[in-house]
């Protein structure tokens, strides 16, 4: 039997535990909040996270224990928020992934080292770029919830690792591929959250979905050019870890990040809109990663501007906004 240990207590957590667990792997899931894990444990619920997700305690085991639960496992899930992941695992030993492969489920980067979740394990944990994989592709945790018909993409170096992991993965309602563009998916979907960000802003001013169409296209364009520069490599965007995602952030009503962005848009502040949403919007951190990136790279990216401009400048939403719209063809 596969051990898998998943760490992480918010939505996508739930998610992956609940697709692993149905498919008879067992599953060592830490938690950080103790009393979550003592309704686990009872109820066989997640308390705060799509909590109508019953578990089957004979594969599931929550603890608030991170060494126990990354022990024997030899696969480690990280489903941590990017800015929250260098707290999480400080209380684990530098070798402590050692034979194990790491699959980052995280959509974000390291808030001031700017790095993506895959270049951190290897620099800070000694994880090999061979030993990891990415979760990427449409899907959101409430949707595999609704066991709504879903596509992942597995991102490894190592092909056969990722396929080793779709397999864990596909059921009745979740199908999973494999590619070897990882750096490529794990960029576009730090990406697709900021262009999110820009649409919940747009629809928060009022802007209909004519105007959120052309802001897509153009974004498109924005992600395809920063790639290009960061990571340049033939890749097909058109492909559901690309566009797929960034289609189902900037249009679903379960979006984070495009939710957050609304609130902006109708003039809540940055903190009042964290304290309404209670769930992370890892745009909000990653347009920072995203622009001092390219202070280095200087492509033009005028969507990820503004949202910068608007969360960190205090430029006004409907200004920044009105400038692009001006900009777009
Ligand atoms: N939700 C989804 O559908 C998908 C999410 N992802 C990615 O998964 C990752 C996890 O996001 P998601 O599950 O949605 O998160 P949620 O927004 O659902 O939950 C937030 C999580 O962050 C934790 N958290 C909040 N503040 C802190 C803190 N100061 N220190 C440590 N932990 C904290 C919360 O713990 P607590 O409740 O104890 O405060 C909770 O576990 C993100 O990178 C996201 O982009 C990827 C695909 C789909
Ligand atoms: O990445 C996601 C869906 O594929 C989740 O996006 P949000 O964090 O905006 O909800």
């Amino acid at each position: 039997m596969e051990k898998i240990a998943v760490l992480g207590g918010g939505s996508w957590a739930t998610a992956l535990v609940k697709i692993l667990s149905e498919n008879k792997a067992a599953i060592n899931w830490w938690l950080r909040n103790a009393e979550d894990v003592r309704h686990l444990q009872q109820y066989g619920h997640n308390p705060r996270y799509i909590s109508g997700v019953k578990f089957d305690l004979n594969f599931v085991s929550p603890s608030n224990d991170i060494r126990e639960t990354v022990k024997d496992a030899n696969w480690v899930i990280l489903a941590v928020p990017a800015a929250f992941v260098q707290q999480a695992l400080s209380q684990l030993p530098q070798d402590a992934f050692q034979g194990k492969t790491l699959v980052s489920a995280i959509k974000g980067m390291i808030p001031g080292e700017n790095v993506l979740i895959t270049d951190f394990l290897e620099d800070h944990y000694g994880v090999p770029a061979e030993h990891q994989c990415v979760i990427a592709g449409p899907c959101h945790a409430e949707e595999v919830a609704l066991e709504k018909q879903s596509y992942l993409t597995i991102g490894s170096h190592d092909i056969a690792r990722a396929e080793q992991f779709c397999a864990l993965l596909r059921n009745r309602y979740v199908k999973a591929n494999p590619l070897d563009d990882i750096d490529g998916i794990e960029y576009c979907a730090v990406m697709k959250n900021i262009i999110a960000l820009a649409c919940g802003i747009a629809h928060g001013l009022n802007y209909g979905d004519n105007f959120q169409a052309v802001m897509v296209s153009n974004a498109m364009e924005e992600i395809e050019t920063f790639l290009d520069a960061m990571m340049p490599l033939h890749r097909d965007l058109k492909g559901s870890a690309y566009l797929g995602d960034l289609l189902v952030t900037a249009y679903s009503q379960f979006s984070r990040n495009r939710t957050f962005g609304n609130m902006i848009g109708r003039g809540y502040t940055v903190k009042s809109a964290q304290v309404e949403m209670n769930m992370v919007a890892e745009g909000y951190y990653a347009v920072q990663s995203i622009h001092e990136l390219n202070k280095r790279l200087k492509v033009e990216m005028p969507i990820t501007t503004a949202v910068y401009n608007i969360l960190y400048n205090g430029a006004t939403p409907g200004a920044e906004i009105d400038a692009l719209k001006e900009k777009f063809k």
